[in-house]
């Protein structure tokens, strides 16, 4: 029964392993999910996607601001992954702005969001931000943060 009792009290360096091999994997799967999510939303010519629109079910979305056909006057960004996004702080007054959605093809609509928001979350690398977005960028990112928690900009259209 010796041997049972090493096992226990020393954390034997294979359990140790294990719990680092499943760790490896999960980190894996998340850098994985982020460079499929970035090359999707550049292929929809988009400028942001959310993790369940691939049916993934994580609090995850890219923010890839760049002006394109629909949104001419977008800011050019750096395809950011936001994870375990939240909004701290924001602005009183709600302003509409246009707003599609890659999984509601073909419908555009008018949507009231805050023109500031302060936000905070973990980059790709696991690093905490904190940030204060403005207009078009705010908006991508209130757009994203509702499909985490169910809801599409229909649902926000007064
Ligand atoms: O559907 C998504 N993301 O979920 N993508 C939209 C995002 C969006 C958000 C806000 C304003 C305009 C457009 C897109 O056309 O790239
Ligand atoms: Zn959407």
């Amino acid at each position: 029964m010796a041997e049972i009792r090493e096992v226990v009290q020393l954390g034997h360096p294979l359990l140790r392993t294990q719990a680092q091999y499943v760790e490896n994997v999960q980190e894996q799967r998340i850098q994985n999910l982020v460079d499929d999510l970035i090359a999707t939303v550049g292929q929809a010519n988009g400028v942001g996607i959310a993790a369940p629109q691939v049916a993934e079910c994580c609090r995850l979305f890219i923010v890839a601001s760049r002006p394109n056909l629909r949104y001419p006057y977008a800011p050019t960004m750096e395809p950011t992954a936001m994870i375990n996004p939240k909004i701290l702080a924001h602005s009183t007054e709600a302003v509409k702005g246009w707003e599609g959605c890659l999984s509601i093809p073909g419908i555009r609509g008018l949507v009231p969001r805050y023109q500031i928001v302060e936000v905070e979350y973990s980059d790709r690398n696991g690093k905490l931000q904190k940030q204060e977005l403005t207009d078009f960028v705010a908006r991508i990112f209130q757009h994203e943060l509702d499909h985490l928690d169910g809801i599409v900009f229909l649902d926000r259209m007064e």
